[in-house]
């Protein structure tokens, strides 16, 4: 088994208000996980629990029935995370982000690779403008050609559809769950409804206010 992530009974305060409390979710080879939940409800602050970027104020996450905080950086070297904004370097252009990210991960990435990655978003032509010059949509694109190059069994990604068009909808939507088809696993924030709904669990986390 590659992935084996479980979180118990999580809970997390901000501002005096429980976001969620006594949370219980468990992640193996396969799953594809939605966290949902309105505005404020604390999706993108599980995200950071769930990553390991931020402390819950109780409860235990596990990596392969070992404490995360223990085994971080095992884990971190079987995670993709895509955050909210794109983190893509607004000066570089699109292979020069991919080869840094691939670096940052400690992944061999020849430009051969890397062009073929920004084809498998669209992105085929555009290799050498500037980041900046670039759309939102064409960003995220750059920052969802990682799942192609990096090569990690757990995805965790908030909000990935964000930006992203039609045609760019079905095929994320595609590639999340061949990902989940060949045993990886897919934790993700986003208010798209899938296709393939029944491939989907979800978290809901409490509204705001
Ligand atoms: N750095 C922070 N410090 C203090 N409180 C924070 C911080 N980040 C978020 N919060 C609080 O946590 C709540 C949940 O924020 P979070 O970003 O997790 O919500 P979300 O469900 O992802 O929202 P959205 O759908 O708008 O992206 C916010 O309403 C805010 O009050």
């Amino acid at each position: 088994m590659r992935v084996a992530l479980d979180a118990r009974d999580l809970a997390c305060e901000r501002d005096d208000r429980w976001l969620f409390e006594a949370l219980e979710l468990q992640v193996r080879d396969g799953d594809m996980l939605r966290i949902e939940g309105a505005n404020g409800s604390g999706k993108t602050t599980l995200l950071k629990i769930l990553t390991g970027q931020l402390s819950p104020q109780a409860g235990k996450l596990e990596w392969h029935g070992e404490p995360l905080r223990r085994v971080k950086d095992t884990f971190l070297r079987s995670l993709l995370f895509i955050g909210h904004a794109p983190g893509v370097a607004a000066a570089l252009n699109g292979q020069q982000n991919l080869a840094w990210s691939a670096a940052v991960a400690g992944v061999e990435a020849p430009s051969r690779a890397i062009d073929q990655a920004l084809a498998g978003v669209g992105l085929a032509g555009f290799e050498d403008v500037p980041a900046a010059q670039l759309s939102a949509g064409q960003q995220r694109r750059i920052a969802l050609a990682r799942l192609a190059l990096i090569p990690r069994p757990l995805w965790i990604l908030d909000e990935p559809f964000t930006a992203i068009d039609k045609d760019g909808v079905g095929w994320l939507e595609q590639r999340l769950v061949d990902h989940a088809d060949r045993g990886g696993a897919v934790i993700m924030t986003t208010h798209h409804t899938f296709q393939a709904n029944d491939r989907v669990n979800s978290v809901l986390l409490g509204a705001a206010g």
